[in-house]
């Protein structure tokens, strides 16, 4: 058999039946790789023509896997930035098959066809597609990079990229639901839950926030407010009709203040206005407001109308929270021991 019948009778097939010799496998094409192999095995050297080329691997090998001459493309399976020194071996980069097997034929001619894997056994390994010959003591490596398999390579690079970016997009998603439950969740912590308007941890919270060192770093003013025989709503009227009432009278409350004003129950039917800005007469003008609305409001369920008694205190800034309250609560009391349906004010303005 003739050297070149030797090749072309050689596989293109995978690594392992490189030397097996499947004909029916894909071959390489013509004469070019005829013409520069036997150029290179005439020369001892790579065709100049090939020299800086990069998608095709060029090497001159001594019987030792010394590499005598190689082109840029061999570099850059070596992922080296220039050939081998010649005095180094590259024997071991021959993956699959080994440099052994290429070594199996002893004459001269075609020693491999097929793909050839190439590295350093543990970071990389390339495959390239090529043939191997022998002359006297040479090897000529001609080898082609896979362009199909780059392109399959490139095409599953996109794809991950592709489902990188959902899951990127997903990511910011799941954070704008958390961002809307933690919203809700806070909302919910803060909220009354028959009234909707702020409970007493929301009013706490408004109390830190416009203080320092516990004191109150503002003039604050507080309005008390508690509907009027509200035990008898419940007990006319059942508990039901009382929780409307207290609904009504949160809502009467709120359209009465202002969007800076901070409407919490405090509990049972007792309420709060907590005013940072304005001064004693805005607190008053604001309980007012609100006790002429209620007294004006139809409650559903309820026979004629219902009315509820405030109590008001204001301080300028460095006030105690809990002592402005509890001033503005003692008003309240004396406006219920007063008569009910009415507005007093605390005995000082600075509790
Ligand atoms: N329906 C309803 N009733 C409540 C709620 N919380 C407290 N109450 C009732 O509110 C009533 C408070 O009554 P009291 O504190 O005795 O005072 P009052 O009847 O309003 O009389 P004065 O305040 O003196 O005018 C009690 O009957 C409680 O059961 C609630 O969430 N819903």
């Amino acid at each position: 058999m003739s050297e070149r019948e030797r090749v072309d009778a050689l596989s293109y097939g995978s690594v392992d039946d490189g030397l097996a010799g499947d004909a029916s496998a894909s071959r390489r094409e013509g004469a070019d790789y005829d013409m520069l192999a036997e150029a290179g095995l005439e020369a001892e050297r790579i065709p100049s023509i090939l020299r800086n080329l990069t998608a095709v691997v060029a090497a001159v090998m001594d019987l030792d896997g010394r590499c005598l001459d190689a082109n840029r493309g061999f570099a850059y399976l070596l992922e080296s930035d220039g050939p081998p020194p010649p005095s180094a071996s590259i024997a071991p980069w021959f993956q699959q098959p080994g440099f052994g097997a290429l070594l199996a034929a002893t004459a001269d001619g075609a020693a491999y066809a097929g793909n050839l894997s190439v590295g350093d056994g543990a970071r990389f390994a390339r495959t390239v597609r090529g043939e191997v010959w022998r002359r006297g003591g040479r090897l000529l490596l001609l080898a082609e990079h896979d362009i199909a398999d780059l392109e399959r390579l490139s095409a599953a690079v996109t794809q991950l990229n592709e489902q990188l970016a959902e899951a990127q997009r997903e990511l910011v998603r799941a954070n704008r639901r958390l961002r809307r439950d933690k919203e809700e969740i806070r909302r919910l912590m803060l909220a009354d839950p028959l009234t909707g308007v702020a409970n007493r941890r929301a009013l706490d919270e408004r109390f830190r926030e416009v203080s320092a060192d516990g004191k109150a770093a503002v003039g604050l003013g507080a309005v008390v407010a508690d509907i009027d025989h509200f035990k008898s709503v419940n007990d006319t009227y059942g508990h039901a009709v009382g929780d409307k009432a207290l609904v009504t009278f949160a809502a009467v409350m709120r359209a009465n203040t202002r969007n800076d004003d901070l409407v919490a129950r405090l509990g049972g039917e007792e309420f709060c206005v907590l005013l940072t800005q304005g001064d004693l007469d805005d607190a008053v003008a604001v309980a007012e407001r609100i006790r002429a609305a209620f007294e004006r409001t139809e409650i559903e369920g309820v026979d004629g109308r219902l009315s509820a008694s405030f109590g008001v205190a204001y301080s300028r800034a460095g006030a105690d929270g809990d002592d402005l309250l509890r001033a503005a609560d003692a008003a309240l009391y004396r406006a219920k021991a007063a008569g009910r349906n009415r507005v007093i004010i605390a005995d000082t303005d600075q509790p």
